[in-house]
């Protein structure tokens, strides 16, 4: 049987499943899709049945029905783990990942940044630092669909590890943007509400959160470092703001929901003394857990 024949089969089989099921008649079927393995969220009907040529074009998909907590959530999928790598600018979450990926039976994510300074020709990360209160909005509400993209992509592993998290985007970077008096309140409330709409809607499953906590000063001079075009102009005080906010909310828990448990890891080290930390942290990364 065809790989298109076998979808075509499940997709039937789970459509006349959800339909017959009292709990789930509201039920929707949400086909993730990708023609370039970069999903794609579309909604269908349980009514709406793929054709042939749409399961063709559509590379992959994965079904979601809403869950008794009336979350979107995947139907049939093993549990998998997710561990979102979180920390300020430059403080070596890539290294980090880089780092596991080495590892068989963990999938890796980073951050979609090349997206962010490319989407159709339009760079909205440079747009951002140049102006902040006019691009804010345009970087951060791509910046969240990307990331929920990447939340709802189909994991390939076992383990996933990823780069930040949509949380991260909206309870530091925004909150930032707002709190310095850089984004207009109408702008901050109509990304509140996509926020609130997506978190409270679709589930976003989360394990482990590993916190590499560095200082402003590491990141700044790891920054220049690493001499990305647009974070030419990003001063010490940007990174000592978001630094602040990390702490607030994974350190002391005082400002935003902690999605998942804290893995702290000092990340000011040089790099082979990182590596022995990661190391020394794998058992404890790997299972999920901060204990
Ligand atoms: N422990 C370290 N010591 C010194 N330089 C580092 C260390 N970890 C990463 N770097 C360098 O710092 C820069 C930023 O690291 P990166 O992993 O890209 O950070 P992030 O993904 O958090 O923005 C890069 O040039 C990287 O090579
Ligand atoms: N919600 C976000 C997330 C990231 N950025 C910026 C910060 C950096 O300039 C760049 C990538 O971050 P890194 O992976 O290097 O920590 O994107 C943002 O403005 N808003």
């Amino acid at each position: 049987m065809s790989f298109n024949s076998l979808y075509i089969n499940n997709l039937w089989r789970s459509a006349t499943r959800l339909s017959s099921h009292a709990a789930v008649t509201s039920a929707r079927l949400v086909a993730v899709r990708s023609a370039r393995r970069e999903p794609i969220a579309t909604i269908y009907s349980t009514s709406q049945l793929l054709t042939e040529a749409e399961t063709k074009k559509s590379g992959y998909l994965t079904m979601l029905s809403y869950s008794s907590q009336g979350k979107l959530v995947r139907n049939g999928e093993e549990k998998k783990l997710v561990i979102c790598i979180e920390g300020n600018i430059a403080s070596g979450k890539t290294t980090c990942l880089e780092y596991f990926s080495k590892t068989s039976n963990i999938e890796v994510l980073t951050e979609p940044v090349s997206k962010w300074r490319n989407v159709r020709g339009h760079n909205p990360l440079g747009l951002m630092y140049q102006d902040p209160t006019r691009w804010g909005i345009t970087l951060q509400t791509y910046v969240q669909l990307t990331m929920l993209d990447r939340h709802l992509s189909t994991i390939s592993a076992p383990v996933r590890m990823m780069e930040r998290s949509i949380y991260s985007a909206k309870y530091i970077f925004v909150e930032n943007l707002y709190r310095s008096g850089k984004m207009p309140e109408v702008d901050f409330a109509v990304l509140s509400e996509w926020f609130e709409w997506i978190t409270q809607n679709i589930a976003i499953p989360v394990d482990l959160i590993v916190y590499l906590q560095s200082s402003p000063q590491t990141c700044h001079e790891r920054l220049r470092e690493r001499c990305r075009e647009e974070e030419n102009i990003i001063p010490l005080e940007y990174l000592e703001a978001i630094h602040h906010l990390y702490e607030d909310w994974l350190i002391k828990k005082t400002s935003f929901n902690v999605p998942a448990p804290v893995l702290v890891i000092s990340a000011d080290d040089d790099l082979q003394k990182m590596l022995h930390q990661y190391e020394e942290n794998r058992e404890k990364i790997l299972a999920g857990s901060n204990v």
